[in-house]
């Protein structure tokens, strides 16, 4: 009788466990698509209007981290963090993240400014492959048939996406910058899916600890590191004596270009954040999944902001990526109800 009472306990605690999993994993879903969407839309914006500064938009990606400390510190005691690995080895985890992301974020910015959006997407997509790649060989992440056709709906709507847009790339039209646009989106690709696969393995293999505030203070320093990248490439360029012209000349504004700058360098942060809790929570391919699906998703914000065209190729191409998203969240669901049924079977034997 009291086994039974007991098994039934276990049994309803991990069924509240797993019910506050999904939600924690469809809140961080939400703040990667909305605000990833909005902070690409901003800093399409800062160049539409006269910005023109690569380090300016390297910086907004992480310089918005100090307000996270204030969850950090609101989080109760229980959730702080309590790291087994020594302090050497956690400096020297956030040292290189913090670069990997600084780097990633100087080739994105260039992507952006020398590439259309269509264009630019395409090349985006390539990041799921190299992530499925880093994810099997780091992560030891199972490839099922499942997560295959997730990764090549997202790819192929992408790139429908891509070729329905007829924006043009903010920078003009000449061949070496759109080389040099190409180089670097696709290199920034390969960084950032290395990088979400590396971090996939400090949580799991070194730091190995089950709160939020490893999410969160991974995001603080990680993105403390990148942004000293971006200021010492701010000043070393020579990009710091222009920003008070920029400013000036900016067409809508001194205010809204602060504005835009800030707006920006906060949903950068509310967009790492639910990306790094998802690679705690789930994978570093999951993220980079729904990091690729707010791409396809973002022309959808265009319309609404920019009032753009809603064609029947783009129509297509959010079903096609809103497929191969359930798809994966279907895997997730099956390998719930696995561990859930060994669970069962191990305390039936017990
Ligand atoms: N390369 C790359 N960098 C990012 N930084 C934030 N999101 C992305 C992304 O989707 N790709």
């Amino acid at each position: 009788m009291v086994e039974e009472a007991m098994l039934l306990l276990k049994e309803e605690d991990e069924g509240s466990r797993r019910t506050s999993w999904w939600i924690l994993v469809f809140i961080s879903i939400f703040f990667l698509i909305s605000a990833q969407a909005i902070a690409v839309l901003l800093g399409r914006f800062y160049y539409n209007e006269g910005g023109n500064s690569k380090w300016i938009s390297t910086l907004v990606q992480t310089g918005g981290f100090p307000i996270l400390y204030l969850p950090l510190c609101l989080l109760p005691a229980s959730q702080s963090s309590s790291s087994s690995c020594s302090f050497k080895t956690l400096v020297w985890i956030y040292l290189s993240l913090g670069f990997a992301i600084g780097l990633d974020n100087l080739l994105y910015s260039i992507g952006l400014l020398y590439l259309s959006a269509s264009t630019y997407s395409i090349l985006c997509a390539s990041q799921l492959a190299f992530n499925g790649v880093f994810s099997y060989y780091i992560n030891s992440q199972k490839i099922t048939c499942l997560i295959l056709f997730s990764v090549l709906f997202l790819s192929i709507s992408a790139v429908l996406v891509s070729l329905d847009d007829d924006s043009n790339s903010p920078s003009g039209d000449s061949k070496w910058s759109y080389l040099i646009g190409c180089f670097c989106t696709v290199l920034a690709s390969l960084i950032y899916s290395l990088q979400l696969s590396l971090m996939q393995f400090s949580f799991e293999n070194v730091l190995k600890s089950e709160t939020f505030s490893m999410v969160l203070e991974m995001q603080i320093y990680t993105s403390l590191v990148a942004s000293c990248v971006a200021v010492i490439g701010l000043f070393a360029s020579g990009e710091w004596m222009l920003l008070s012209v920029e400013m000036e000349e900016f067409q809508e504004g001194q205010v809204i270009y602060v504005l835009t700058l800030v707006g920006t360098a906060v949903s950068w942060q509310l967009c790492s954040v639910g990306a790094v809790a998802l690679i705690f929570r789930v994978s570093s391919l999951f993220s980079n999944l729904i990091g690729t699906l707010s791409l396809i998703v973002t022309p959808l914000a265009a319309i609404a902001v920019f009032h753009d065209k809603l064609t029947e190729v783009k129509m297509v191409a959010m079903l096609i990526a809103f497929t191969g998203f359930a798809f994966y969240i279907y895997q997730n669901y099956l390998d719930d109800l696995n561990v859930q049924r060994a669970r069962k079977t191990q305390a039936e034997l017990f």
